[in-house]
């Protein structure tokens, strides 16, 4: 069983995650965590914070020369700022300098400052803050780069911020993740880029804040991941709690999504055909996005997450009450960003890649790296299919919905 725990504060002295069950022998580069840690901290519209940040990593165990040794995998995120918040947020006794009495609507404040019995809302803000996913973009990495041995690639990219929508023909195939990471916000169509930067830049100007929708795509998905008997096993429901665990996502998508409610059956469904050549089912869509009864079904795995605009705001006028003096007031204004969707997306990757790892690592087992990717040869080819490859940039996209 693959699972991870994370912890520390979003201004504490650092982030760790701590990752078990991968097997021994997976190769791990601190680059390449490095440079998944560098792609959440992208985007326009970040606030000052990811200017500065560097996540500075520390490789404590699980790893040597290079290689994973099937035990757990445990890495520290240092915080940049510490030496500035040492005295605020240190673990022993004393009190801080002030006290965040003006709870945010529409941040974590209020509702963990009455569950925990909280007087100061940096006790609440502290972990609820999204700084968590960089500690879970560390756990994604090492998710991917199992799933690339399996020649499964998970890449994502905005398709919405505010009103701006990209032209839902467009998706990036895997040698594209360069391009789409060059883009200001992560966009893949050009000229809905544009709008994107704009929006962003008079929200900005207001003192307001943005939200939006990223789109992660899964390609050289193996048939069988997850299952229809029980619940909790279904792909799609771990996906959707995947997903909506990432703070300030209010929706999943699946496939065709909300749309597909309003279709009829005969054409929202994809046909199987028999590919006699290739002595393998197919599918000429993937209006599914990839999973029937809770299992993946080898096409391309969709999955949208939506966004709402962040809670704090830089000109701040959302009404509020002193949890002190009961009196209505503002909530109070810490720095923030004016919209995180461009990097909400990398932290959604990591998510899917995660699920999706957790799932292969349950269905073809093995204690090692090798043993592991026996299995999932061997059950691929049972099912008449070549064992996929990582996908290239001269793969052909698959066909749109
Ligand atoms: C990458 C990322 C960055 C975020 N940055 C901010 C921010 O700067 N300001 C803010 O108010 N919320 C930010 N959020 C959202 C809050 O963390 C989130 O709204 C809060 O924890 C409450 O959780 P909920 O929105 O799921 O109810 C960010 C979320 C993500 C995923
Ligand atoms: C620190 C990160 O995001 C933070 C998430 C966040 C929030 O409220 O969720 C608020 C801001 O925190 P700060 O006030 O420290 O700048 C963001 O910068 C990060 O993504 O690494």
């Amino acid at each position: 069983m693959l699972r991870f725990l994370t912890a520390g504060e979003s201004h504490g002295r650092g982030l760790v995650v701590v990752v078990e069950g991968l097997p021994a022998g997976l190769p791990i580069e601190e680059e390449a965590i490095a440079g998944e840690l560098a792609r959440r901290r992208l985007g326009y519209g970040r606030g000052p914070r990811m200017r500065f940040e560097v996540d500075r990593l520390t490789l404590l165990g699980g790893i040597r020369h290079g290689r994973t040794l099937g035990s757990p995998v445990a890495v520290l995120i240092d915080n940049t700022e510490w030496p500035k918040w040492e005295q605020e947020m240190s673990p022993h006794p004393g009190a801080p300098s002030r006290r965040l009495t003006t709870p945010r609507p529409g941040h974590a404040d209020l509702a963990g400052m009455l569950k925990y019995g909280f007087d100061d809302a940096r006790d609440v803000l502290e972990r609820a803050s999204a700084r968590e996913t960089a500690a879970r973009v560390v756990a994604g990495c090492l998710a991917k780069s199992l799933l690339s041995h399996l020649g499964v690639a998970v890449l994502s990219h905005v398709v919405a911020l505010g009103e701006a929508r990209a032209d839902g023909g467009l998706r990036p195939g895997p040698g594209d993740l360069a391009r789409v990471d060059a883009s200001p916000v992560r966009c893949f169509d050009p000229v809905a880029e544009e709008a994107m930067v704009a929006a962003i830049r008079a929200a900005a100007k207001d003192g307001d804040s943005l939200g939006g929708v990223a789109e992660v795509l899964a390609y050289g998905v193996p048939v069988g991941l997850g299952s229809h008997v029980h619940w909790d096993r279904r792909l799609d429901g771990l996906l959707a709690q995947a997903i909506m665990s990432i703070p300030a996502i209010k929706a999943v998508e699946i496939g065709q999504g909300e749309e597909v409610a309003g279709l009829r059956g005969s054409v929202a469904h994809d046909a199987i055909e028999w590919d006699a050549e290739g002595g393998q089912y197919r599918r000429p869509t993937s209006r599914a996005g990839g999973i029937e009864g809770g299992m993946s079904t080898g096409a391309l795995l969709v999955v949208r997450a939506a966004m709402k605009p962040l809670a704090t705001l830089n000109r701040p006028v959302l009404a509020t009450v002193d949890v002190e003096t009961k009196e209505p007031t503002k909530s109070f204004k810490e720095r923030t960003d004016v919209t995180a969707v461009p990097a909400m997306g990398v932290v959604a990757e990591t998510m899917v890649a995660w699920v999706l790892a957790a799932e292969a690592v349950r269905k073809y087992g093995g204690d090692s790296l090798a043993e592991l990717v026996r299995n999932w040869r061997a059950a691929t080819e049972a099912l008449g299919s070549t064992p996929s490859r990582a996908p290239t940039v001269a793969d052909p996209l698959p066909v749109q919905p």
